[in-house]
């Protein structure tokens, strides 16, 4: 006979878990979340499998917040995030990907943050229409690439930030053969341009210190320069525990463009959770009894043990939300210190497809500001739509058009690259900027500011948690950096609400905890369209 039992079998029906759910005084702890992206999502669903009982208050009527997939094309077509930044099983949501079986359209093997795209996809032109030689493209590229490196040699020499264009005009002064001229300068022009897409801001404004976060050295001087701010925190409220929002190193795998759109992985996260749309929170205060009161617009009021925060940095930057008590001064001035970019995206769909093969169609110009760039989705999806992108001061200035007037300048640029390009049959236009709920497409590092301030704005404030993309202390501004910093708030509030119950409450909850299935790893491949 089988000697080997399994624990599980053995145990009698009445189970400790059985027993306790059979009581019915299961006091399961509160948490309201504050936004219904990703972040908020990941957060709420990882509260809910540890039994607690959670609510997410939205204030739109959708759910995804920068994560937004629009269907009216016929097609999903990604109006905020697009790309998976980390295609590899490293990624946080690739275990989620791979469950729903995914398909990811590889636009570059690089894993630097610069080029999500090999320099071999992109068709660009000049302001006449003419094509530039590819060969001249990658020889820019590669020159740019070097410009960018020397520019590290400026940052370690000097203690003063600067931005990241000054730290270029200061290479091309000592590096004169790394200078373009003609519309050799214009493609370099344009990378500029790539580049500020990235942060969602002018070259003018970005950090050189900061740009390009590396892991280790940067979190070196996280520590250092949260250590005295934490201890005066400390000090302030008698508690002497580190919580931190520190994640590991860049991300392998390239870059992928979500083939089937993103609303997938934003309705799986979302499943089973109590949303309730249209609730735009106005307030959030703490009781004497550590308790949270968060105020809705029209009055309603939620009581509960724990709030986490998930709304975007541009939110909090316009004091959207009233604190009572007021949020402690390190904590307002990591708000007011952070940068926020704007980036917005107008897509066309046409009836046809009139353009090359490429995944990147762009146009140099004498200015960054002046350069464009349309992704090319026909390349990796199979539809006929192209979508502008605009970062920065152009972004900005877009806004203040109509949407037609927008889809026409988009169109002229269009044009000016393949003149008989016909009108589009539909078009879409974002105004992450002006937003209410948004007020700005992601964080980025301000020029002379400290480096603390990522990591600042994930800090608790008693039953107050912080989540968000801007909280991410090395993936901010990504949908993956946006859904550890949710795991990790929710890993905080649960750690700080356990610390105060009692052992008997302790069990209970902890009998009531289910394993994640959203959550979990497994061993399905993900589906890369193109290696
Ligand atoms: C144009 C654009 C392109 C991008 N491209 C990529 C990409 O390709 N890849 C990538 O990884 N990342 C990309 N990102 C970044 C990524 O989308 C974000 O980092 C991520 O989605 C942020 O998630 P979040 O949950 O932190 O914030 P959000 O998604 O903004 O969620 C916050 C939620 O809070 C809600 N809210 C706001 N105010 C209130 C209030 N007062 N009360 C209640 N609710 C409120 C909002 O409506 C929103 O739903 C892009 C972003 C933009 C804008």
């Amino acid at each position: 006979m089988d000697k080997k039992v399994s624990f599980t079998d053995e145990l009698p029906d009445v189970t400790i878990s059985a027993l306790l759910q059979k009581q019915n005084n299961v006091v399961q702890p509160c948490v309201i979340v504050i936004g219904s992206g990703i972040s908020g999502l990941a957060a709420a669903r990882s509260l809910s499998e540890a039994s607690f009982n959670v609510t997410v208050l939205e204030s739109r009527d959708r759910i995804g917040g920068r994560i937004h997939t629009d269907y009216s094309f016929g097609c999903p077509v990604d109006m905020g995030a697009s790309w998976l930044h980390g295609v590899s099983n490293d990624n946080p949501l690739a275990p989620i990907i791979r469950r729903l079986g995914l398909t990811l359209y590889r636009t570059s093997g690089d894993d630097s943050i610069l080029y999500d795209h090999d320099l071999e996809s992109y068709g660009l032109y000049d302001m006449h229409g003419n094509k530039i030689p590819p060969q001249l493209v990658t020889q820019v590229g590669d020159a740019f690439k070097r410009i960018l490196e020397e520019t590290e040699k400026i940052r370690d020499e000097t203690a003063n930030d600067m931005s990241v264009l000054q730290g270029i005009s200061i290479v091309l002064d000592r590096h004169p053969e790394l200078r373009q001229e003609g519309i050799a300068y214009e493609v370099l022009q344009w990378y500029i341009c790539r580049m500020e897409a990235w942060f969602a801001v002018d070259a003018n404004l970005i950090s050189l210190k900061c740009w390009d976060q590396a892991s280790q050295p940067i979190l070196l001087s996280i520590y250092k320069h949260i250590l005295p701010t934490w201890k005066q925190y400390t000090k302030e409220k008698g508690s002497s525990k580190l919580i931190i929002v520190v994640q590991d190193e860049c991300l392998s795998g390239g870059h992928g463009l979500m083939v089937q759109g993103y609303e997938p992985v934003i309705r799986t996260i979302a499943k089973d959770i109590d949303i309730r749309l249209n609730h735009r929170v106005t307030k959030v205060s703490r009781t004497s009894n550590n308790k949270v009161i968060v105020e809705v617009e029209g009055g309603t009021n939620f009581v509960a043990d724990a709030v986490i925060i998930t709304v975007p940095i541009g939110v909090l930057k316009a004091n959207l939300i009233q604190f009572e008590p007021e949020l402690p001064q390190w904590k307002t001035s990591a708000i007011s210190d952070l940068g926020v970019g704007n980036e917005n995206k107008i897509a066309l769909r046409f009836e046809n497809v009139f353009w090359p093969n490429v995944e990147f169609l762009g146009m140099v110009a004498p200015t960054s500001y002046s350069c464009g760039y349309f992704l090319n989705l026909h390349k990796a999806t199979g539809h006929p739509v192209l979508v502008y992108m605009a970062a920065g001061n152009l972004a900005k200035d877009l806004e203040k058009l109509s949407d037609e007037a927008t889809a026409n300048f988009v169109m002229l640029q269009l044009k000016k690259m393949f003149p008989d390009a016909p009108d589009p049959a539909q078009y879409l236009v974002t105004r992450w900027g002006t937003d209410p709920n948004t007020l700005g497409c992601y964080a980025y590092d301000v020029v002379g500011m400290p480096e603390d301030l990522y990591a600042r704005l994930g800090e608790p404030v008693d039953n107050i948690f912080f989540g968000g993309e801007a909280v991410n202390v090395e993936h901010q501004g990504s949908a993956h950096g946006a859904f550890l910093a949710g795991v990790s708030a929710s890993q905080n509030c649960q750690r700080y609400i356990f610390e105060r119950l009692g052992a008997w409450e302790k069990l209970k909850l902890v009998s009531l905890m289910r394993n994640s299935d959203i959550l979990e790893t497994g061993t399905v491949p993900l589906q890369i369209s193109r290696m």
